[in-house]
C-alpha cells in the first residue's frame, strides 16, 4: 500500500506547526479544534505552502525535501484538492468547470473523461447548469469532479462538509466511501466533527496546538472525551 508520510516544521505568525506523521492510504482524517493546523498541512501537502523544513512523499513520489532542495510545483504533485467553498467558476457550467481540469490531450478525451466524471459523481443531468444554480451539495460534487478529473494520486478535501445541512452531509459521506473504494484513491480529509470521522476514517490523525496528539483507528483516537478538560472546542 502507498504511504504518505509527512514530517514538517513551519512558522505561521506566532503559530508553529510541526508535525510527523505517515499513514497507509486510504480515507484519513485530520482531526482536530480550529486553529490546530489541519488546513495549513493539507497545504503543505498540496505544494501551496512551502514548510520551512522537513519531508512530504507519496510512497516512491517525494514532494518536498528540505534537505536535499526538492519541491515540486503544485502542478506536478498530481495531487486533487477540495477547498473548504468549493471554489468553483461562477462563470462556468458544470461541464465546463470539470473540462478547465481535464488535461487537453485532445477533444475526443475531454470528452469520454468529462462523460465518466459527470457519471461518476452522478452529475449528468446538471452538466450545463451554473454554480450558483445549484444546491451546496451539489456544488460540492462538482467540486469533487474537478479535483480528480487528472486522475490524482491523493485527494485532498478540507471540511468538505461544513456548508451542508446533516442530511445531506450524511448521504455525501456515503458517496464519499463510494467513491474512495471504487477509485482505490487515498483520501486525507480535515474535520472538527467527531460523527464524520468515526464514520469515514481508516485512519484518525489527532492534533493540537500544531502537533499530532495521536494517530491510529478511529475507534482508538476518539474515544468518549474526559469529563474535564477544554474538550468544548470539539464537536463531540
Ligand atoms: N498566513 C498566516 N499567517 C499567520 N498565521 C497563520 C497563517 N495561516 C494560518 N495561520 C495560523 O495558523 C494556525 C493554523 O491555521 P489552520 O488554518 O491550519 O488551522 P485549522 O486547524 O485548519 O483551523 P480551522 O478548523 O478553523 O479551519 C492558526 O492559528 C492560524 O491563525
Amino acid at each position: 500500500m502507498v504511504k504518505l508520510a509527512v514530517s514538517i516544521q513551519k512558522h505561521l505568525g506566532e503559530f508553529r506547526l510541526s508535525v510527523d506523521f505517515a499513514v497507509e492510504c486510504g480515507l484519513t482524517i485530520l482531526f482536530g479544534p480550529s486553529g490546530c493546523g489541519k488546513s495549513s498541512i493539507l497545504s503543505t501537502i498540496a505544494g501551496l505552502l512551502r514548510p520551512d523544513s522537513g519531508r512530504i512523499a507519496l510512497g516512491e513520489e517525494v514532494f518536498f525535501d528540505s534537505a536535499c532542495g526538492i519541491h515540486v510545483s503544485p502542478q506536478r504533485r498530481r495531487v486533487g484538492l477540495v477547498f473548504q467553498n468549493y471554489a468553483l467558476f461562477p462563470h462556468l457550467n458544470v461541464e465546463r468547470n470539470i473540462c478547465f481540469a481535464i488535461d487537453r490531450e485532445s477533444q475526443d478525451f475531454q470528452r469520454k473523461r468529462l462523460r465518466e466524471l459527470l457519471a461518476l459523481l452522478r452529475l449528468e443531468s446538471l452538466a450545463h447548469r451554473y454554480p450558483a444554480e445549484l444546491s451546496g451539495g451539489q456544488q460540492q460534487r462538482v467540486a469533487v469532479a474537478r479535483a480528480l478529473a487528472p486522475h490524482p494520486h491523493l485527494l485532498l478535501l478540507d471540511e468538505p462538509f461544513s456548508a451542508l445541512d446533516p442530511e445531506l452531509r450524511e448521504e455525501l459521506r456515503d458517496e464519499l466511501k463510494r467513491l474512495q473504494i471504487q477509485l482505490a484513491l487515498p483520501i486525507v480529509m480535515v474535520t472538527h466533527t467527531r460523527s464524520e470521522a468515526l464514520q469515514l476514517a481508516d485512519t484518525v490523525v489527532r492534533l493540537e496546538f500544531g502537533q499530532v496528539m495521536a494517530l491510529g483507528s478511529a475507534a482508538a483516537v476518539l474515544s468518549p472525551p474526559p469529563r474535564t478538560g477544554n474538550n468544548a472546542r470539539f464537536s463531540w
